[in-house]
């Protein structure tokens, strides 16, 4: 193969002799090129596909703007028809809050403007780069024994080392939060489990690469070598199970079963969760398995703790992993899953590797980000679990205009640019940096992830993942983008990844409060796409951005709507136009084409008409509670916390769960700020029933036709409310809505309901 320069270009001849000339791009994969056999011709390994029906969509978007406009004139132009009085404040305020939802709609078209495609061409990749392939890093972290069970844990471990990919490349570490003894044992027994679990899935392809999850829907094989095979490795599995699980149930490892494994010495001087010093094990390195082939290096690492040093939750963790990593394997790849997302599709580092090693785009993206996907979800989804839209549509629109969002799992980053690599910076070579230290001293490796080795340091800050934010993915890729690289979304058929999805209301509304908090707070840091990505991500991207930033502001604008025109109603008071006036129509055709457009989008992005309905319900009760308490809690300047998502339920949460019923259960602000607000909406609504039952036709009449806008709001949200108000007066089992908050959302709703009537 010959390669000669041209002035910026390089002339590479392909293995069938055609001549090509190549953009200008890093050298290192130039030289990666030329060392696996490439053939330029048709040289992408990737190809980007822009969506159908994008014109049609701009021109349906091009209408509800006009209509926006001409609300927003309405507001500008018309005086409040209640002049006097708190009448006017309303009105204010609904024009204040139609504003908002104004320009927020705007920001949301970024990531319906351009969605983007993608498709890989793994058989280049073998053909080209087979030899060549860099090492991988799957990084799994887990934080807590009893939510985050061993066994859940390690299924993940086992599905990210039966990846399809050369297992001397491969190493797996596992950071524990909890350094806990008890995922410490379930690490040991998958380590030893992996050499038959890993022959298994290469001889037979099988998928999902979670033996857990396998064996859950996998029926016997029909082919009887197969089925000999199955039966083996299923026994072998079931009985680390009962291994595993009986250790998990007595909370301790039994005194026999420590003496297999002279790691569990680490464990003799440890005092608390909280307070221990740096453990690193490395229980597999270069080991063999059943068949004498490699298995992947295997690590377990629980970073010290102290309680006089901050440990910065996952972001701490992915910092020391990333240190310690470095000392072990080096890969120049990094994979970050969370504990409960299994790997589910042996093909994705390929996948991932088609973007990375690409010569014309390669260069440029700094990470691939694939979808979260869950396993748990129910068919109409009661807390809105999936993501649907967000993965079909928001993110496939961001990777139109720079890239989406790096969302904490599922997510291929290069090493290099982790550490802080600015783009064009060529000065360390991406691929080369792998190194394989041996006769490695573990004491010095675990001085890496001790408590004090940041002190003093760029880590967390221009190095590694950023601290001081809940949502340390997003404020980390964010600050990649400002650096001028570009991230990729792969959305593959089978997903690639699997995990636990909230299973009760509080759950839900706790993790989004921590989301919208964390937004929130990269709205006001140094970071924020208001001002540093000004002119330093694409603008779609900065649109993009701002729309999670606004989540939590866009809570006041939400609940004043979601409550002021009901009691308006109660009292008579329009804030809108009456049907017969010109001014009516906009507000009707928003209110029609949004709500069908938002409807036909949920049905093509895989979901169904109830978990659409149920997807707006928890819509509102996010934007009511958990927003509002973040928009609150960063105004307040709160702690910064972390409350981890729980992966487990009791059988009977989770019979309920399985059975679609909302689970309330727990008393807590949010779920009585969403009780409030639908009583409040219910009381407006008898109140409305009674008000016109009472009153003559012609009065009636006049009545329905100047408050119909606030008729539809207010009958809307009670039939949203339907299942609440079943929580709280109907239902019997114990995840109904519990007294103290019936007692205090009742109240409080007759309480302002009362004062407003008598305003
Ligand atoms: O101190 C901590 C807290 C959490 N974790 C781990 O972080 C992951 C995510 O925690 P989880 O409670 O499951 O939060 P989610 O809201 O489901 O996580 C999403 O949002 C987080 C940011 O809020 C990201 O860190 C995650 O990667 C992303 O999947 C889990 O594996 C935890 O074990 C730690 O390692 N240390
Ligand atoms: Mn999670």
């Amino acid at each position: 193969m010959a390669l000669a320069n041209y002035k910026n270009h390089s002339l590479i001849k392909g293995s069938n002799g055609c001549i090509m000339r190549l953009h200008k791009r890093e050298t290192e994969i130039v030289d990666l090129q030329r060392e696996g056999n490439m053939d330029v011709v048709d040289g992408r390994l990737f190809e980007t596909e822009g969506g159908k029906g994008r014109k049609i969509y701009r021109a349906f978007a091009a209408t509800v703007l006009v209509s926006v406009v001409w609300i927003w004139i309405y507001r500008g132009t018309q005086l409040p028809p209640v002049v006097a009085g708190l009448g006017s404040w309303f009105w204010i305020g609904i024009f204040a809050a139609e504003l908002w939802f104004g320009l927020y709609w705007t920001l949301t078209q970024s990531v319906r403007w351009n969605p983007t495609h993608r498709r890989t061409f793994k058989h280049k990749l073998t053909q080209r780069f087979e030899n060549e392939l860099p090492g991988v890093d799957v990084f799994v972290c887990t934080a807590d024994p009893v939510i985050e069970p061993p066994m859940m844990v390690i299924s993940t471990v086992l599905s990210v080392m039966a990846y399809d990919y050369p297992p001397e490349k491969l190493s797996v570490y596992l950071s524990d939060d909890g350094g806990s003894e008890l995922t410490f044992y379930a690490l040991t027994q998958a380590a030893i489990f992996s050499k038959h679990w890993l022959p298994y899935c290469r001889n037979y392809k099988v998928e999902p690469l979670s033996p857990a999850a396998y064996f859950k829907s996998a029926s016997h094989p029909s082919d009887t070598k197969h089925r000999q095979y199955f039966i083996v490795v299923q026994r072998l599995f079931e009985d680390m199970k009962n291994r595993i699980e009986n250790v998990t149930e007595i909370g301790r490892v039994p005194e026999e079963l420590r003496l297999e494994h002279q790691g569990f010495k680490e464990w003799d001087s440890f005092t608390s969760p909280r307070d221990h010093a740096a453990i690193v094990q490395i229980l597999l390195d270069h080991n063999h398995d059943t068949e004498g082939h490699s298995l992947p290096k295997l690590v377990y690492m629980a970073r010290e703790k102290r309680p006089e040093h901050f440990h910065n939750f996952k972001a701490g963790a992915m910092n020391a992993l990333i240190r310690v990593s470095s000392m072990i394997s080096n890969g120049p790849i990094i994979l970050n899953v969370d504990c409960d997302m299994y790997s589910n599709s042996s093909d994705t580092i390929r996948d991932a590797l088609c973007f990375f090693l690409d010569e014309e785009k390669g260069h440029e993206i700094a990470f691939v980000q694939y979808p979260q996907c869950f396993e748990n979800i129910t068919k109409n989804e009661v807390y809105g679990g999936s993501l649907r839209v967000l993965r079909e549509v928001d993110f496939h629109g961001l990777d139109g205009v720079g890239g989406p969002l790096y969302v904490g799992t599922g997510c291929f980053h290069r090493r290099a640019i982790l550490l802080g690599k600015s783009f064009g910076d060529r000065s360390t070579t991406d691929w080369k940096i792998e190194n394989d230290k041996d006769g490695r001293d573990i004491k010095n490796i675990e001085s890496l992830a001790s408590c004090t080795f940041e002190s003093d340091t760029q880590w967390g800050k221009e190095i590694g993942l950023k601290y001081g934010c809940p949502v340390e993915d997003v404020i980390t890729g964010l600050s990649i983008h400002c650096r001028g690289w570009k991230s990729v979304f792969y959305n593959p058929k089978r997903h690639a990844f699997l995990g636990v999805a909230a299973t009760t209301l509080d759950q839900t509304l706790v993790q989004h409060k921590r989301w919208s908090e964390g937004d929130l707070m990269i709205l006001i840091s140094k970071y924020s796409p208001a001002w540093f990505g000004l002119g330093r991500v694409h603008p779609g991207q900065l649109m993009g951005y701002l729309m999670y930033c606004l989540w939590a502001t866009s809570s006041l604008p939400t609940v004043y709507y979601s409550i002021v025109p009901s009691l308006c109603l109660l009292n008579g008071v329009p804030l809108f136009p009456q049907v017969s006036s010109v001014w009516f129509l906009p507000y009707a055709y928003i209110i029609v084409s949004i709500s069908a457009y938002d409807y036909l989008e949920f049905l093509w992005c895989g979901g169904t008409t109830r978990g659409w309905w149920n997807d707006r319900r928890i819509w509102l009760y996010k934007r009511t509670s958990s927003y509002l308490f973040a928009l609150l809690d960063t105004i307040l300047g709160s702690d910064l916390s972390f409350v981890i998502s729980s992966k487990v339920a009791d059988n009977d949460v989770h019979e309920r769960y399985e059975k679609e019923m909302m689970e309330f259960g727990v008393s807590s602000p949010l779920s009585t700020t969403v009780a409030t607000l639908s009583m409040v909406n219910l009381v407006c609504f008898l109140g409305f029933v009674i008000k016109s039952v009472l009153m003559d036709t012609r009065t009636r009449k006049e009545y329905y036709e100047t408050m119909a806008i606030h008729m539809v709001l207010c009958i809307s949200l009670v039939l949203l409310n339907v299942p609440l108000y079943l929580a709280l007066f109907v239902r019997k089992d114990k995840g109904k809505i519990p007294h103290g908050v019936a007692i205090k959302s009742v109240s409080l709703a007759l309480f302002i309901s009362t004062i407003f009537a008598f305003l």
